[in-house]
């Protein structure tokens, strides 16, 4: 399993890092075994998996019941968990434990915390308390509220400075990584060439030092609907729906289960029982 240094070691000899998120043992499993870098356990699991209309309704119990199933499917790749809304900002002792939480009940190893302003300090005292943190600067789902819809940030070159600034901030305050979401590839190849830390993209362009896309959106599986800057590299929703009319439709009309899918008695326990008119 890597370790915090070794991504930024990657970052040194300019070889990519990749990041995908998984929610549950399969996926996990799944995701270990394609040999990705990292997994994160996004609270997007709120959308893709729990059905939410946004991040902000799931909670700690969730990310911890998913994050166990993950680690049970991964146990050889460095897990990055999502805290989720409202559950770093309250205090520092909240932050702390729930971080804490997060970690010693799946055992993931580092957390990621959306924004910058009074989430650097939450940065800085995690870090120092031993905790590696992940920075999620750009879009910040779960303020979806305040920034009024999941839009492209940092477009003028006032927003960008800013997202500099606020990245430079981030890495100060001792992060290992920002995940830097949905803003132009100008500002993301600034960001990236500015720091030291990796910056791992989702709707940054190219020039990040890394990329992450959320499972279910790469497979497509039950998304209907996904961003600009997601690839579908296949579509497993076909292949469900298909299998799944199959399976209903051979039921109904007795072609399913056949022969082979049925387990049969001996002939004289056959002749035996109620007289063999069984
Ligand atoms: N399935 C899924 N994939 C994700 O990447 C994802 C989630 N869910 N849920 C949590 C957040 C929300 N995210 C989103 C959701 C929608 C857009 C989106 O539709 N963006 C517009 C940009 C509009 C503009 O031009 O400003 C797009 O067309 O891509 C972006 C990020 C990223 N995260
Ligand atoms: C989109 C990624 C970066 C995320 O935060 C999530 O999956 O929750
Ligand atoms: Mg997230």
């Amino acid at each position: 399993m890597k370790a915090t240094t070794d991504f930024i070691k990657m970052k040194q000899k300019a070889e990519k890092i990749t990041m995908i998120t998984a929610y549950d043992y399969p996926s996990a499993k799944l995701v270990e075994q394609a040999g990705t870098d990292l997994i994160l356990v996004g609270d997007s699991l709120g959308m893709v998996v729990l059905g939410y209309e946004s991040t902000v309704p799931v909670t700690m119990e969730d990310m911890i019941h998913h994050g166990k199933a993950v680690k049970r499917g991964a146990k050889d790749t460095f897990i990055v968990m999502d805290m989720p809304f409202m559950s770093y900002h309250l205090s520092s002792r909240d932050t702390l434990i729930n971080a804490t939480r997060l970690m010693q009940e799946t055992g993931a190893n580092a957390v990621k915390v959306e924004g910058a302003d009074d989430v650097i300090d939450q940065i800085k005292i995690l870090t120092n308390a031993g905790i590696p943190v992940m920075a999620h600067l750009g879009l910040t789902p779960q303020s979806v509220g305040v920034l009024g819809g999941y839009k492209v940030q940092g477009k003028s070159s006032d927003e960008a400075k800013l997202l500099v600034e606020n990245a430079l901030k981030c890495q100060a305050a001792g992060a290992f990584a920002i995940v830097l979401e949905c803003v132009p590839m100008q500002v993301a190849k600034e960001v990236s060439e500015r720091l030291e830390i990796p910056i791992i993209g989702i709707g940054a362009g190219s020039d990040t030092d890394g990329q992450v896309l959320v499972y279910h959106d790469i497979i497509t599986y039950g998304v209907e609907r996904v961003a600009k800057f997601v690839k579908q590299y296949t579509n497993v929703n076909e292949a469900i729906s298909l299998a799944i009319d199959q399976y209903i439709s051979e039921v109904r009309i007795g072609a399913f289960p056949e022969l082979k899918h049925s387990f049969q008695m001996k002939p004289e326990e056959v002749k035996s029982l109620y007289g063999g008119k069984a």
